[in-house]
Order: C-alpha cells, then sequence, then structure tokens
C-alpha cells in the first residue's frame, strides 16, 4: 500500500542517443548519459470513481491519474499522443517545462498548436533542463477538470550536487473533483445568468477521495458514518515511513478551483523547493499550494514517538466554504514496521487554518526565499537583472459583456483564435487575430480597486497579444481589484507558460511606482506561478529569452474558461526564423496555407 517511488513503470523505452556535439556537451556538464524517453500514450474517456462515486475521467493508457514521466535532467521526453475521445480534440501542457527551442510542443491549443484530431497521433518532443517536482494537464477547454493530467517529475542528474539529502521520496499529485460533467460545467459557465461550478465535492489525492464520508470513519471499523467501498480506485494514500530517516515529498496542486493546505499531525516540514527550483529551507506546520504550484517538503521522522499513524489532511482555503463545506483529503503517515496500517491515528484530523486567513498565507508566501550562496551555484540561481525595461500592469477584475459575466485584464477577456498564434505568427498571416496591442496598464489612475468595476467600461473580447522583443527584462504587475459582487475579490495562482520568473513582492492595495523600493531583488524565487492576493498586488520579473508564444493565465480552470489570461508573443523575428513541427499547424489558416502549398 506504501508508494515509495519505484522505477518507473511509464518509461516504455529507454534508447541510447546519439552522441552528437550538443549531447557529448550536456554529458561533460551534467557528467551523465541524457537520455530519450519514448513514450506512448491514449487518451480516453473512461469509468472511474475518484471518490468512491462512478463517474467518467479522461484516462492516459487506461488509468487516472495518468502514468507519471520520471525523467532526469538533460533528457529528452517524446511522447506520441493518440486521441481517442472519439468526438473531441486534445493537447497535454508539460507544466513547469520550459520548451526552449520548442515553443510548438507547450501544448497549448489555439496558442502553440491546433487540438489533436479523434482519432489522431501527435507528437510531443521537448527536453526537460531542469530537476525538479512538475506535472502535466490538458489545456484545451477544461479538459483538466476532466481529470487530464499526471506527474512529471525530473531527478538531478547529479543527485550528490542536491542541496538536501533523503532516504525515500513520495510523490502526492493533488487535485479536485466534481459529479458535475465537465461539458456541463463549460456551458453553466458561459450561460445568462451565469451558473457557477459550485466548490468541489472532493480534494483528490493522486486521483484518490472520498466524498460524503470522512476518512476517520474508514478507520473506525465500529462506526456507520460512511460506507467504505474498499475500491482500489478510492483507497486513501498510505505513506509508509521507518523512523530517523528523512523523506522528500513532491506535492503539486492541479485543482481546477481549490486552494489547499497541506499538513501532517505531529509533523513539522521543511520547505526546500518550490515550482522545480530550490528555495532557503525553512520549517512550517503546514503549507499552503495553489493551483499550478509544487513543492518539496523534507520529512524528518525524528519528531514524536516512531511509532503509530498520523494524518496527512489537505483542506481547502482561499474561498468561503460551501453548505456542506468541501471535506479535507486525508492520507495516513505509517511507522512500519511497528504499526499496521489499518491502526487509525489516536485523534483526530489536524485542523487547517479558517479559510480566508490571507495573514497566514501571506507570511508564507514572504518566507519563500531563493536558495542563494555556496550550495546555490551549482543550480545556476541568478538574481533579476535590477531595472525593468517595461512594466506591464494587469488589473484583474469581472465585467459583463453583453449579459455574460467574465474575468477581464485590463478590460479584455481573452478568447483564442482558430489558427494557432504560434503559427500565424510564424508565417505572418496577420488576419488570424487582431494586430492591435492590448493596454500595458488598465485605463484610468483613478480606478478604484475596492469597487465592483464600472458597468460602462466597456469589456471587450479580444485575441491580441502582447509582443515582447527579445532580450528584454520585463516586469508584470497582478494588480487584484473588486470582482463584479460587492466586497469580494478572489485569489488567483497565474501561471507564466515558457518561464520561469522572480516574485519581487507582494503588497497590499493599489501598487503605484514608489512600491518598487519593496521589492526583493537580491533572492527573489524564480516560480513559474505566483498567487495574487484579494485587493493586493504581486509584482513579477522575467527576461524575454525564449521565443515563442506563451501564455499567461489564471490556473483557476473556470476563470480562464472564462478569459482570465493574457497572451505573450515574445522575439517574434526569432519564431519567423525557427524551425517549427508543421505537424503542430495543419488547422485553421496554417492548415490552409499548407494545402494550398501542396496542391501548387
Ligand atoms: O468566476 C467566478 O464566478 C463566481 C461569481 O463571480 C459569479 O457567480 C465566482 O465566485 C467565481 O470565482
Amino acid at each position: 500500500m506504501g508508494f515509495i517511488l519505484e522505477p518507473p513503470s511509464s518509461r516504455t523505452s529507454v534508447v541510447a542517443t546519439m552522441f552528437s556535439v550538443s549531447w557529448l556537451l550536456i554529458f561533460l556538464v551534467q557528467s551523465s548519459f541524457a537520455r530519450v524517453i519514448d513514450l506512448k500514450w491514449e487518451v480516453e474517456y473512461k469509468h472511474w470513481s475518484p471518490d468512491c462515486i462512478e463517474s467518467v475521467v479522461m484516462a492516459i493508457n487506461g488509468t487516472f491519474p495518468g502514468p507519471t514521466i520520471e525523467a532526469t535532467a538533460g533528457d529528452t521526453v517524446n511522447i506520441a499522443l493518440t486521441n481517442h475521445l472519439h468526438t473531441e480534440g486534445v493537447v497535454i501542457h508539460w507544466h513547469g517545462i520550459t520548451q526552449k527551442g520548442t515553443p510548438w510542443a507547450d501544448g497549448t491549443a489555439s496558442i502553440s498548436q491546433c487540438a489533436i484530431n479523434a482519432g489522431e497521433t501527435f507528437v510531443y518532443s521537448f527536453t526537460v533542463e531542469k530537476a525538479g517536482t512538475y506535472f502535466y494537464h490538458g489545456h484545451y477547454g477544461m479538459q483538466r477538470s476532466a481529470g487530464l493530467y499526471g506527474s512529471l517529475i525530473v531527478h538531478e542528474a547529479e543527485p550528490v550536487r542536491q542541496p538536501f539529502k533523503y532516504d525515500g521520496e513520495f510523490n502526492l499529485l493533488l487535485s479536485d473533483w466534481w459529479h458535475q460533467n465537465v461539458h456541463r460545467q463549460e456551458v453553466d459557465l458561459s450561460g445568462v445568468p451565469i451558473r457557477f461550478i459550485g466548490e468541489p465535492q472532493a480534494i483528490l489525492i493522486n486521483g484518490k477521495g472520498q466524498y460524503n464520508c470522512s476518512i476517520a470513519a474508514h478507520f473506525d471499523k465500529s462506526s456507520n458514518v460512511c460506507n467504505f467501498t474498499e475500491k482500489e480506485q478510492c483507497k486513501p494514500e498510505v505513506l509508509q515511513v521507518k523512523p530517523n530517516k528523512k523523506y522528500r515529498i513532491r506535492i503539486a496542486s492541479t485543482t481546477a478551483l481549490a486552494s489547499l493546505n497541506f499538513m501532517i499531525q505531529g509533523h513539522k516540514l521543511e520547505v526546500v523547493e518550490a515550482d522545480g527550483n530550490y528555495v532557503k529551507p525553512f520549517l512550517v506546520d503546514d503549507l499552503d499550494i495553489y493551483s499550478g504550484e509544487s513543492y518539496s517538503v523534507l520529512l524528518n521522522t525524528n519528531q514524536g514517538p516512531p511509532s503509530g499513524n498520523y494524518w496527512i489532511s489537505i483542506g481547502v482555503r482561499g474561498r468561503k466554504p460551501e453548505d456542506p463545506p468541501t471535506p479535507p483529503a486525508l492520507a495516513i503517515l505509517n511507522y512500519y514496521p511497528m504499526t499496521p496500517v489499518s491502526k487509525h491515528p489516536s485523534s483526530a484530523p489536524p485542523v487547517h487554518p479558517v479559510w480566508n486567513n490571507y495573514t497566514h498565507s501571506k507570511l508564507f508566501s514572504n518566507e519563500i526565499k531563493a536558495l542563494t550562496g555556496p550550495k546555490s551555484k551549482d543550480f545556476n540561481y541568478k538574481p533579476p537583472p535590477q531595472k525593468q525595461d517595461r512594466r506591464i500592469v494587469l488589473l484583474n477584475t469581472q465585467n459583463k459583456i453583453k449579459k455574460n459575466v467574465k474575468w477581464t485584464i485590463n478590460n479584455i477577456s481573452l478568447t483564442l483564435p482558430s489558427t494557432p498564434y504560434l503559427g500565424a505568427i510564424k508565417y505572418g498571416i496577420d488576419n488570424a487575430f487582431t494586430q492591435e496591442s492590448p493596454p500595458d496598464h488598465y485605463n484610468s489612475p483613478s480606478y478604484n480597486i475596492e469597487e465592483p468595476p464600472p458597468l460602462e467600461t466597456n469589456a471587450i473580447y479580444s485575441n491580441a497579444v502582447y509582443k515582447l522583443p527579445s532580450n528584454k527584462v520585463i516586469d508584470v504587475i497582478l494588480q487584484n481589484a473588486n470582482m463584479l459582487t460587492k466586497e469580494h475579490s478572489e485569489i488567483h495562482p497565474w501561471h507564466l507558460h515558457g518561464h520561469d520568473f522572480w516574485v519581487l513582492g507582494y503588497g497590499e492595495g493599489k501598487f503605484s511606482d514608489a512600491n518598487e523600493t519593496l521589492f526583493n531583488t537580491v533572492d527573489p524565487p524564480l516560480r513559474n506561478t505566483v498567487v495574487v492576493y484579494p485587493y493586493g498586488w504581486t509584482a513579477l520579473r522575467f527576461v524575454t529569452d525564449n521565443p515563442g508564444v506563451w501564455a499567461f493565465h489564471c490556473h483557476i480552470e473556470p476563470h480562464l474558461h472564462m478569459g482570465m489570461g493574457v497572451i505573450f508573443a515574445e522575439a517574434v523575428e526569432e519564431i519567423k526564423k525557427m524551425k517549427v513541427n508543421k505537424e503542430a499547424l495543419v488547422c485553421g489558416l496554417t492548415g490552409k496555407m499548407f494545402m494550398n502549398s501542396h496542391n501548387d
């Protein structure tokens, strides 16, 4: 029942690579053989019981969540993805992988590629440059919510150089689950009036949860509180540990909506990695994790009596609970061989911080710093450039377009074109999307972020992109505000494709240039996802050194569906010269272009 990571079962073949000059360089730098990992995946709908209630999930090779990919930094991963969904397209995004030189493999429908048609196969091919805890997921419509996800673990090529040591590791991929099917959710969100999807019915750990049933009761055989079905598909995870050891627990969140809080009863955790980047280690009793983020924590099994079972609990926060509230997901930390797995912990599960205790969350966010100093030099951490070349301020709010409730960024609700941007830009097909740039700032300096947006502001749908020249330092300020409902502002975790960025800081209220003095430019953490708190701002910085078309969006799936994102077209001139896999672009105007050139 324990699931200490085993040798990767998903790695169908490891093919020895040709020793081209570049491979040799990687070999010399990393002192290890970079390999090619070839995978064949089939996506299909399948009956499954993620929370013990039978439903339909998007499965890969017959499993949910999809297979875990395990690779070593420097490896090339090829995934031949066949779509067996019969009546819908599909794509998969490799979350946290920067796709240097392979922007066509980023797996974003209408942005980096055409959705893969039913019955067709598309081969993703990319290099995993940096060790860390990553995951993959659908990026077409709301297919992530339908269960299209799995883990992607990249190990250090030279584990001895890792800044911390451990005796074993576990991997926990967190998600949330609804009983309403995702097609219905999409229609509900786009309806007039909007019917919001509501809070999830269950939180899943590695695809397993419990609906309407306290797992505590599962272990108390005298209780009839719930009907534990013993179904393999929803059996709680058990992490088996030995005393006086150190374990690395990888935790990633691919939730559609829920912000989560992770804790292990009676154990402190040492945070050491965030989004594939090492951080200055610090101890916590609990850790917040937002959709799109990943962490590694070290668990020392020398805390308290080295026997017994302890609750691992994952609670929901950041959104007001409904009645009944989404119950925390629970798993078991089991000290073996002294304690049988079936012996339930002797006390109730730990209690999470209350859902709107943002002070607690902000303390945690502010504690995350990059690992610097002698230990960090092997990992190429560089502090950010001290000054930006361009600052883009993105106002996060809602508005109504006609009668539809939409999320708008600087008054624009993102819609995607039928020709992927990458192809349109590469081949100069200007009529594939609006050529006008979206604004770098929101309209009025007197905008009141404390109030709902004025409805007469002419919010619009647009597929416009920010064109970013190469090798520039870009600052983005995420400015949160009141949504349409009075006295409401929600949490949004923003994820950037193609890059890690430095998180320069968080602040309350409205950002002004004077807030620059608050920026941490010494040891800001590198991440690919960052949260903006209600009524606050978050500042981030990145350098445009990766030609491609990259989405930057709220990782809450219904919010993206409702337009909460922007597109960065980076180094357009370089994109025009790049080699791109044309298979990614056989739709829309690029598809027509290929067809016409063939006929000629
Ligand atoms: O996107 C959302 O829509 C609802 C609400 O604004 C409209 O019902 C909500 O809480 C969201 O997060």
